[in-house]
């Protein structure tokens, strides 16, 4: 990795400069306070060799980025046939957060788990005895990917997201006139809301990420802790949505799975070979890390990082 040791610090610095022309996302209130400027870097190796540079330490919730592992989640316990029957496999090429294909496209389903009405009903398919169970079981798991026992959710993002998210709770309620949701809309919601709150260090996605960069085998331990076939799943719906309305643009000039959050993270592979979490909060229009997006772009092209 000295390669990337060499000039990750100084490409960090120089990516930091664009988070101006950005904004911290702010219909979640409690992410207001995110650090507009900041942008940090880790990349793990699949040998398990580390890199990383700039604000790092930073803590942050993984919003949309928790929807790789729910969806993962859903797949292991329910099986391919039953997700998807509920939740369709093609880009909306709307927001995250719209409902207009809702209504529009039969039969009705959202176009992608991605999507918050997707993620949404992937929240409704992770087994469990209710709400708490649910949350328990999405904790455990996330701690286990991520090989670290102390994640936990950040309540204050959880709560403000909660008592604000009306138009996730109209989607909600939508899906469930539907008949797609078939559980307590608050409860979905409650399950859904906490894992998008779940807080993470640049290291801690990097360590998620280096387990799909090697096909769901945890590299370090050599334990098998994701069908091979769901990782694959998970990896091309991040090329094909994981950047939200970008994905097409990012597949052009990062060529990476990836999947972003609106608190600023993105957590990407470069399969076989590197686990990468990004936190940058300054987003672009589109919802993305603009810093973040910038040096991603950068060490694609001059690593020729690209799979396509
Ligand atoms: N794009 C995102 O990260 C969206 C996740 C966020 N919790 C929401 O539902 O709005």
């Amino acid at each position: 990795m000295d390669h990337l040791k060499a000039v990750l610090a100084d490409w960090v610095e120089e990516s930091k400069k664009l988070a101006h022309h950005g904004q911290v996302a702010a219909y979640i209130p409690e992410l207001s306070h995110s650090p507009h400027e900041a942008l940090g870097i880790h990349i793990t190796s699949i040998e398990g060799d580390s890199v990383s540079a700039g604000n790092c330490g930073t803590l942050f919730t993984m919003q949309s980025i928790s929807k790789v592992f729910t969806l993962i989640m859903a797949l292991m316990d329910r099986g391919e046939d039953a997700v998807f029957s509920k939740v369709g496999k093609e880009p909306s090429g709307d927001n995250f957060n719209s409902m207009l294909k809702l209504e529009l496209v039969e039969p009705g389903i959202p176009f992608n788990p991605f999507i918050n009405a997707g993620a949404i009903v992937v929240s409704s398919l992770i087994a469990g005895d209710g709400p708490n169970d649910k949350k328990a079981r999405v904790l455990d798991f996330f701690r286990r990917i991520a090989g670290n026992d102390s994640l936990d959710y950040n309540h204050a993002v959880y709560r403000s997201e909660s008592d604000t998210g009306h138009r996730n709770r109209s989607l909600a309620y939508f899906l469930k006139e539907n008949g797609v949701l078939m559980d307590d809309v608050e409860d979905v919601l409650d399950v859904y809301f906490h894992h998008c709150a779940v807080e993470v260090t640049c290291a801690d996605l990097a360590r998620m990420a280096v387990l799909l960069a090697s096909g769901g085998v945890d590299p370090i331990s050599g334990e098998s802790l994701i069908p091979r076939r769901f990782v694959q799943i998970a990896k091309t719906f991040m090329i094909t949505c994981g950047m939200y309305n970008a994905s097409g643009e990012f597949a052009i000039e990062v060529g990476l799975p990836a999947k972003s959050g609106v608190s600023g993270g993105i957590m990407t592979i470069v399969p076989g070979r590197y686990g990468i979490g990004v936190v940058g909060p300054a987003l672009n229009r589109k919802g993305n890390s603009v810093a973040g997006v910038h040096l991603l772009e950068r060490l694609s092209s001059e690593f020729d990082w690209s799979i396509f």
